[in-house]
């Protein structure tokens, strides 16, 4: 049987109290599955990046229950979030939190030089196709090129689990479908479960499983039986 890389029971997310709260997540049962392609679909406001920031180790909960294998991130000290988004998670953001003053490689050692199993940076750039372009600094990169930095940073420590947000959020559709295709090689190549939060519906056709949220519930799980790849989606 395959291994679950998160299970949340009852996972609900209050912000402020009394009549200014905000339940942003309602109750949220899920189960993702080991080396799955996941996106996360919904309305503006629905509870998606609540609920990436929580299995992301970068937020808690209110309530409920939410595991990484076996482990209960619900029941972590913040010293053991801290090491567990160090050792297993890597993020991708819309927009690409890339030092100005380093170069693309310098950029991604920044992540390489304290984790636990890292890649070669130089391998990294590789694998999103900017070997060229290791020594060039953000401003000297497209948007593309900068998010492939963003990505390479992410994947070179080596992750279980890669969460990108928005990650097409800010480019061109030629441009993101470049990016998707690269965020399927890191799932399909080194077996990570990748999530993936986007407003392009479309986009749910390249996944092994579409979720759907709304109003901070979960309103439909779907399991797309034949997938496309990258290049064949429009947005
Ligand atoms: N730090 C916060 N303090 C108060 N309310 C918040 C905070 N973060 C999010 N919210 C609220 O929680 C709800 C869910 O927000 P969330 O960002 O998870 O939605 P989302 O589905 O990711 O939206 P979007 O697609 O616009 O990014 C929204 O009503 C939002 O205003």
């Amino acid at each position: 049987m395959t291994e679950n890389t998160f299970t949340t029971r009852n996972l609900r997310k209050v912000y402020g109290e009394g009549a200014a709260a905000v339940h942003a997540l309602r109750g949220v049962d899920l189960e993702i599955p080991e080396g799955e392609f996941v996106v996360l679909l919904g309305a503006s406001g629905s509870g998606k990046s609540t609920l990436l920031n929580i299995l992301g180790g970068l937020d808690r909960a209110s309530e409920g229950e939410v595991f990484f294998r076996d482990r209960e991130l619900s029941a972590m000290t913040d010293t053991e979030l801290t090491r567990y988004r160090r050792d297993h998670v890597g993020f991708v953001f819309q927009f690409y939190n890339l030092m100005p003053s380093l170069t693309a490689r310098e950029n991604v050692e920044l992540v390489t030089e304290i984790a636990r199993n890292p890649m070669d940076p130089d391998m990294a750039l590789d694998l999103v196709g900017l070997s060229s372009r290791a020594d060039h600094f953000p401003a000297q990169l497209s948007g593309g090129e900068q998010q492939r930095v963003a990505i390479a940073r992410a994947v070179a420590k080596q992750p279980e689990v890669l969460f990108c947000d928005e990650p097409t959020g800010a480019l061109d559709s030629a441009t993101g479908r470049s990016v998707l295709k690269v965020l399927k090689d890191v799932n399909e190549k080194l077996g990570a479960t990748v999530l993936i939060v986007t407003h392009a519906a479309s986009q749910a056709a390249m996944a092994d499983r579409v979720i759907r949220f709304g109003d901070g519930a979960v309103i439909e799980v779907r399991l797309n039986e034949t997938k496309l790849t990258p290049e064949d989606i429009e947005w």
